[in-house]
């Protein structure tokens, strides 16, 4: 494969499939990436085949549910086995949504599979890049086990403590609650043990059994079943958190009515409704597509998407969007994406994504679990075996304070405080209608000392009208239509409000010969063999046009905040044309919002100083810095880098994308639209309200300080017990509750986020 002929010709093949679901050509490396349904890879080999052609497989990815995959210590024991399988070139682990991502090479992957199975989990292969499915939650399975266990174990503890009856009586009932309520836990710590990882699994099976063997039947017995009950309750809060995104789908109607080739009306499921359908929507429907509006009047409620509950109105050519509602009106809308590539869909995909990646804080308090566990693990046996030995002390007595210890060795709560605390985190924002893309945004929002704001569409509308026409040379009537014939090439927003304004006027475009964008400065072709110019001082500098009668016009329409361009030919200026675009209302309150925050707030703008300047007045800007080519905003940034700050940036990312790349945080503005916003932002804001950012960074501050209560509590509350255990304070039982009781505190606490 070598030339785009070829490309068409396995595209066009391709596409018809119903397993393959998205290509990616790559013509120079001669490789094509695929998406496919999991075990398709040989069908593409065979149909690529029957084009004459080739294929080779070089490495695939294949995402992986595994149900059973909640803690930290059970995706290190996956990792570790499974890395050292030949054909394994990655792996990411997603704990909370319990998926992992295998890049393997084509053969790999059904042993890889096997490895995981006997690790002692099932994995489930998810159907390629499909439609994201709803979270199933955790499987109830067997809750009638753990009821008799709990039965069990309170019976045995009651007969021990009345000492109604023989010891191997209670010893027969405990026995019975360990084994129904405890067989998993064993099975799981025991496999954990083959591969030497002490999960909490291993930790408690080897407390338990102990316990068992030092004559504790009772509270072995009580130790397990409380263990597995606590287990169960935290995995259903967590299922809470994992589904606070996925709840967002929940959001898009299972049927649109679209129209059929007979011109009648059908429901159909979303999923098989193709690009360029037509779909109609009654008054008050949920919007199953995205779409682009074909008939009808209507407002639509946005807030699903965008957080911002103002009606937008809707007619011909605007674009709709799943999930959000439609009020008043009746409307037909042609598709324009697939459902499962609508742009909720890739909201979805993308927070998802942002909590695979795991933030700063995660990151460390993942370290600390890894030494953590093992230095708990030896002090036990120290405790278990010096005191007795070298101290005198009872074996008995030691023996049981080690065995306590194990349970407070268990890193459980300290290690799901933080993911819990982040991906609610990002569910709230979701929310909101801000997409933040991973969780080290949300940990370093709060830290934000300046910002840089793009002017148009940022804090403008974007929206400019025509204020201004003046004449400067006689002939002045055919000014505007040689200015308009320009304009109305250029997509330029100062162009294109001229141009608008000379239409409006009923003057028509002429002919444009050799026309040419001059970036940052304006615009310039020939019209009836004279050749001509529009665009700004700078444009004028450079064309030598610049006199103090034309200075003195620019700078008194500019300090009122309008942009000038002058039109010119190559000997004067002939004519100018301010344009005035207007502030967004919330522009000033987000700013004064921000500086409260201590932040700095900087605009950049290729528009001119003056006209800045009278912008950054009007919304209280601390400084306005005009005049800047695309590669000064970049350079702008990157001296602000310089001295230490955070930096981030806000703009639409069309003229701003280097810079908004380069800063420590790129806020895209009014992302709902745009895909690339979505696709390449640190955060997306959806909708184009700036007031957004003051309530990222404040929710920041929430969730920096949520962590925090949450580090402090996990690992506080284990210092304590580990200081009381060798003291002897402290039983088994009181272990167990302080260490799941910790571990639900720090889930609740971190799901306190959501509300926010
Ligand atoms: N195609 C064009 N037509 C008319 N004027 C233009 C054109 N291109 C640039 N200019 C002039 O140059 C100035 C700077 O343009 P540039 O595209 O760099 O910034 P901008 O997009 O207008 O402002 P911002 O940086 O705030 O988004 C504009 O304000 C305008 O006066
Ligand atoms: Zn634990």
């Amino acid at each position: 494969m070598c030339c785009p002929t070829e490309e068409g010709l396995i595209r066009g093949k391709l596409q018809h499939l119903p397993e393959v679901h998205a290509m990616q050509f790559n013509l120079l490396n001669r490789t094509l990436l695929v998406q496919h349904d999991a075990g398709a890879a040989p069908l593409l080999i065979k149909t690529i085949a029957s084009l004459g052609m080739q294929a080779t497989p070089l490495a695939s990815e294949t995402r992986v549910r595994i149900e059973q995959m909640d803690c930290p210590t059970e995706e290190r024991l996956i990792s570790d086995k499974l890395a050292r399988q030949p054909g394994i070139e990655a792996l990411y682990f997603n704990l909370m949504q319990r998926v992992l991502t295998i890049r393997h090479s084509s053969d790999a992957l059904q042993p890889a599979l096997q490895v995981i199975r006997e690790l002692g989990f099932t994995p489930q292969l998810e159907g390629g890049e499909g439609q994201p499915t709803a979270a199933e939650p955790t499987p109830d399975g067997r809750p009638w086990r753990l009821i008799i266990a709990g039965i069990a174990a309170f019976l045995a503890e009651l007969v021990h403590f009345t000492d109604t009856a023989p010891q191997w009586v209670v010893a027969l009932i405990a026995l019975g609650a360990i084994l129904t309520g405890g067989l998993e836990v064993y099975k799981k710590g025991w496999i954990a043990l083959k591969n030497f990882n002490l999960n909490i699994n291993a930790l408690m099976s080897i407390a338990v059994t102990g316990a068992v063997l030092i004559g504790q039947w009772p509270e072995a017995a009580m130790v397990m079943v409380l263990f597995a009950i606590a287990e169960r309750i935290e995995a259903k809060s967590l299922d809470r958190a994992r589904n606070a995104i996925r709840g967002l789908l929940a959001l898009t109607p299972e049927r649109a009515t679209v129209r059929q080739a007979d011109g009648s009306w059908q429901a159909l499921d979303v999923a098989q409704v193709g690009i360029g359908s037509v779909v109609r929507l009654r008054p008050g429907e949920r919007i199953g597509l995205d779409g682009e509006v074909l008939a009808g009047h209507s407002t639509v409620d946005q807030s699903p998407i965008t957080g911002e509950s103002l009606p937008i109105e809707k007619s011909l050519g605007d674009p709709l969007f799943a999930g959000t509602i439609n009020q008043s009106g009746a409307l037909e809308y042609r598709v324009s994406a697939a459902a499962s590539n609508s742009t909720l869909s890739r909201i979805i995909k993308a927070v998802e994504e942002a909590q695979g990646a795991r933030a700063p804080t995660q990151r460390f308090v993942d370290r600390f679990a890894r030494i953590y566990t093992p230095l708990v693990f030896l002090l036990s046996l120290a405790v278990a075996v010096v005191p007795p030995l070298l101290l005198g002390g009872g074996w008995y007595d030691w023996i049981y304070r080690a065995l306590v210890l194990l349970v407070v060795a268990c890193p459980c709560a300290l290690v799901i405080s933080t993911p819990v605390s982040i991906v609610s985190g990002l569910a709230a924002a979701a929310r909101k209608g801000i997409l933040v893309k991973g969780g080290v945004y949300l940990e370093n929002g709060r830290h934000i000392t300046h910002l840089a704001l793009d002017k148009t569409g940022t804090l403008t509308h974007g929206k400019p009208v025509q204020t201004d026409y003046r004449p400067l040379a006689d002939a002045a009537d055919t000014y505007i239509k040689l200015a308009a014939s320009l304009a109305a090439r250029s997509d330029h927003p100062v162009s294109q409000t001229v141009a608008k304004a000379a239409q409006e006027q009923g003057v028509t475009p002429d002919e444009v010969q050799g026309f040419e964008a001059l970036p940052g400065r304006g615009v310039r072709g020939v019209i009836d063999g004279r050749r001509y110019q529009l665009g700004n001082r700078r444009l004028l500098t450079d064309l030598g046009l610049r006199s103090a009668e034309i200075d003195s016009q620019l700078d008194e329409l500019e300090q009122q905040g309008k942009t000038v361009i002058v039109l010119s030919d190559d000997a004067r200026a002939l004519g100018l044309f301010a344009v005035a675009d207007t502030l967004k209302a919330s522009s000033r309150e987000a700013i004064a919002s921000l500086h409260q925050m201590g932040i700095k707030t900087l605009m950049l703008t290729g528009d001119n100083q003056h006209t800045a300047q009278a912008i950054a007045a009007q919304v209280g800007i601390d400084e306005a810095r005009g005049d800047l080519l695309p590669t000064d905003k970049l350079a702008t940034v990157e001296k602000l880098l310089e001295q230490n700050g955070v930096v981030a940036m806000v703009g639409d990312g069309i003229n701003d994308a280097p810079a908004l790349a380069r800063a420590d945080i790129g806020f895209a503005m009014a992302a709902i639209g745009t895909d690339t916003a979505i696709e390449t932002a640190d955060v997306a804001i959806m909708d184009d309200d700036l007031r957004k950012i003051p309530s990222f960074i404040r929710l920041s501050q929430q969730t920096a300080t949520i962590l925090k209560q949450n580090i402090a509590l996990a690992l506080g509350i284990k210092m304590i017990f580990l200081a009381m255990t060798i003291t002897g304070q402290v039983t088994m039982w009181m272990a167990v509750f302080a260490d799941v009781g910790v571990s639900l505190l720090v889930v609740f606490n971190g799901l306190r986020l959501l509300r926010k």
